[in-house]
């Protein structure tokens, strides 16, 4: 009678663990990236601590502020830096290999039934790929690198159900704004949201990393979806070490339980400024846009890049567009099959690997009173700059918006 996620925390603890019991937990892995890796450093060190806990199991990439901004950026990378050499950290992802969120599935991190922890909101990603993901505070972080254990309160789980097919020009992106829209932006507080249905099982790994990405904007402590052959395909030969995939038992206990049919999704917008502001493309007033941006660790992956080519190609855009590839293997498939220099072609702009201007911090930052479409998941008052406004879609509907210059359904172009 356990969701996937007592089964994992059960085997992570050693317990017996049920919703809401209290458990220390073993980390499977551990994460923290250039903008949260200074922190949990500081109080490692304040800890006293001399050793981090295993050097393999902890991830470190660099990814938010990349390459350095600032004075400031650098000297903070660079003490980082010393630091990963000091400890031995093994898996160290410097300026332009990409975002934390792309690189832990990419090299074998995120893996069935294990219980992965970043230093960043969006770990929830893990779960697609059947892992209880999620994410922790800096100081929580330094207790991982210290003891490789933390405590956490088992989360009690939702049952999300997604039957049917996508119409052409529909996305998973869609899907899962259209599931925060319905559930709110607290709609899944502290719960660990499960996915099923044949849309989701149709779903490419892509997709359900899009998915189980923006689990935390309605609340959610992780969104996991159970592995399947997609999975195994995907982890075949990349997995870095052996793991045990994890299903619900049949009379698993849900607090709630949702179901959405894909027939019937059209394209979704998130309107500013708050991610659960969420439209059929249809019912908007027309929208004029300054910026288009495709990227980021929601949509950032080769078939997003794919789709937008698709839509750009032999076209101009109207307005600026940024585009910013996921991870080098991203890119580097990307221009392989042709796809940036059809972006390029068509006026945007290639922003090296990591998370580009998602969160204002770096490059791409839109000025007051401008607007942008962008496929990130966040549309946060003030994110991408003082006083602009943020549309949240797919890659198609913001590619399609790069081209006409206003928000766009992708059917229509
Ligand atoms: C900088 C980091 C702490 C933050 C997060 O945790 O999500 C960022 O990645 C974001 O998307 O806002
Ligand atoms: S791409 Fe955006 S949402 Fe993802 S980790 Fe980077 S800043 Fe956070």
């Amino acid at each position: 009678m356990s969701t996937i996620s007592e089964k994992i925390f059960s085997r992570a603890s050693g317990k017996n663990a049920k919703a809401n019991d209290f458990v220390i937990a073993d980390v499977d892995f551990a994460m923290a990236h250039d903008g949260t890796s200074v922190l949990a450093v500081k109080s490692f060190k304040e800890m006293e601590e001399e050793k981090v806990w295993n050097p393999d199991k902890i991830i470190i990439p660099f990814d938010h502020l990349t390459p350095a901004n600032t004075d400031t950026t650098a000297a903070l990378h660079h003490e980082i830096r010393e630091w990963i050499k000091e400890q031995k950290i093994s898996n160290f992802y410097d300026v332009g290999e990409g975002i934390c969120h792309q690189l832990l599935p990419e090299n074998g991190f995120a893996l069935p039934g294990k219980l992965v922890v970043g230093a960043d909101s969006h770990s929830c990603t893990y779960g697609a790929f059947g892992a209880f993901g999620t994410g922790v505070g800096a100081t929580d972080m330094s207790e991982i690198f210290a003891s490789g254990k933390l405590w956490f309160k088992v989360p009690e789980s939702l049952k999300i159900t997604a039957e049917g097919n996508f119409k052409s020009g529909v996305y998973a992106k869609d899907l899962i704004l259209k599931i925060i829209g319905t559930l709110g932006v607290a709609g899944a507080t502290y719960k660990a949201a499960e996915f099923y249905g044949t849309a989701i099982d149709s779903m490419s790994m892509s997709g359900r990393m899009t998915l189980s990405n923006m689990a935390i904007e309605m609340g959610g402590k992780a969104g996991i979806i159970p592995p399947d052959k997609t999975t195994f395909d995907f982890l075949e030969g990349i997995a870095s070490e052996e793991y045990e995939p994890v299903y619900a038992s049949e009379d698993a206990v849900y607090s709630d339980e949702y179901t959405f049919n894909a027939n019937e999704l059209e394209p979704q917008i998130a309107l500013p400024h708050q991610v659960d502001n969420v439209n059929d493309i249809g019912d908007i007033k027309p929208t004029k846009l300054d910026q288009a941006f495709i990227g980021t660790c929601t949509n950032g992956r080769l078939e997003d890049l794919e789709v937008a080519a698709s839509i750009l190609k032999g076209e101009k855009v109207a307005i600026r567009t940024l585009i910013v590839p996921a991870s080098r293997n991203v890119l580097i498939e990307a221009v392989r099959k042709g796809i940036i220099e059809t972006l390029l072609e068509a006026g945007a702009v290639i922003g090296s690997p990591g998370c580009g201007p998602c969160l204002g911090g770096h490059m791409g930052v839109i000025g007051k009173g401008e607007t942008c479409i962008s496929t990130a998941n966040r549309n946060f008052k003030g994110r991408m700059g003082t006083g602009g406004f943020i549309y949240l879609a797919s890659p198609a509907t913001a590619a399609a918006s790069a081209l006409t210059g206003e928000i766009t359904d992708p059917r229509e172009i």
